[in-house]
């Protein structure tokens, strides 16, 4: 479903270019909860944000079932996949209220039975009809994420890029919000793609994983073997033990 082919990307010209992504390359089935690890400032998010159309100059080629995906922002684009960012209070502008957040996205698409779909998507992420004109800052941080989730289905996208989803979270609701993630997966048979580096994210929510290290993909494995510590990569290795002194909690099933 999402093929991504040689993606390559560098911030600044000249002696200043610093090279973030070097031929990035990976597949993501249909329904499938593919994951991106490695240490920060690896090229995780960046990724993300390429895909999302968030970055206008990147080269190389990415398809959303064979349709070639251009640099840049489109209508299209927004319909068929969009972005959960980690810190919902950042993404929430703060004097919007639920429904103008989650109205505007339809008004644009020009999308009709506004109010129908608004309140179905606010039941489909827990949230009954009070909520609706709370502003962010009415609300607690679990509560905010799953508006900003309501956010990115309200257009019914195929595909979410989540990053880091839970982890501005406090640890007591980043279960739930899990929970919420993977039943959603399983009913609308959506396919994520998510950046994360908690293993317990991993185990709970993706199918397989990529490891980044300096821009680039050293490895890619079943999520599983990747946390059972099968993984032969060395790199792999090291990094998943690394992590796993500061994420070996158990996530509620
Ligand atoms: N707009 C930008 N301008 C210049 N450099 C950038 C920009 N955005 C990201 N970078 C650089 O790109 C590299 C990759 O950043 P990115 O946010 O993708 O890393 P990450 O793997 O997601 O890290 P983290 O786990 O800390 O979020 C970093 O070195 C970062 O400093």
């Amino acid at each position: 479903m999402i093929a991504v082919d040689a993606l390559n990307l560098s911030f600044g010209t000249g002696a200043a270019a610093h090279k973030v992504l070097s031929d990035v390359s990976f597949s993501v089935a249909e329904g499938e909860s593919f994951g991106l690890v490695g240490e920060s400032g690896s090229g995780k998010t960046t990724v993300l944000r390429c895909l999302a159309g968030l970055y206008p100059h990147w080269t190389g080629k990415a398809s959303i079932d064979g349709q070639a995906l251009k640099p840049g922002i489109d209508r299209a684009r927004c319909r068929q996949m969009q972005m959960v960012f980690q810190d919902p209070y950042g993404s929430l502008h703060p004097r919007h209220t639920v429904d103008t957040a989650l109205s505007e996205p339809l008004r644009i698409h020009r999308i009709g039975d506004i109010d129908g779909r608004v309140s179905r998507i606010l039941a489909r992420v827990g949230l009954n009809d009070s909520f609706r004109y709370r502003y962010p800052h009415q609300m607690s941080g679990g509560q905010r994420q799953r508006v900003a989730i309501a956010r990115a289905l309200v257009l019914e996208p195929r595909i979410l890029l989540l990053d880091e989803p839970t982890s501005a979270l406090d640890v007591s609701v980043q279960a739930e919000i899990l929970n919420l993630l993977a039943e959603l997966r399983e009913r609308d048979g959506l396919t994520y793609l998510m950046v994360t580096h908690d293993l317990g994210v991993l185990v709970h929510l993706c199918n397989r994983v990529a490891v980044m290290q300096e821009g680039r993909i050293v490895d890619i494995q079943a999520s599983a073997a990747l946390v059972d510590g099968s993984s032969v990569h060395p790199y792999t290795r090291t990094l998943v033990e690394a992590t796993r002194n500061f994420s070996a909690r158990p996530i509620a099933a």
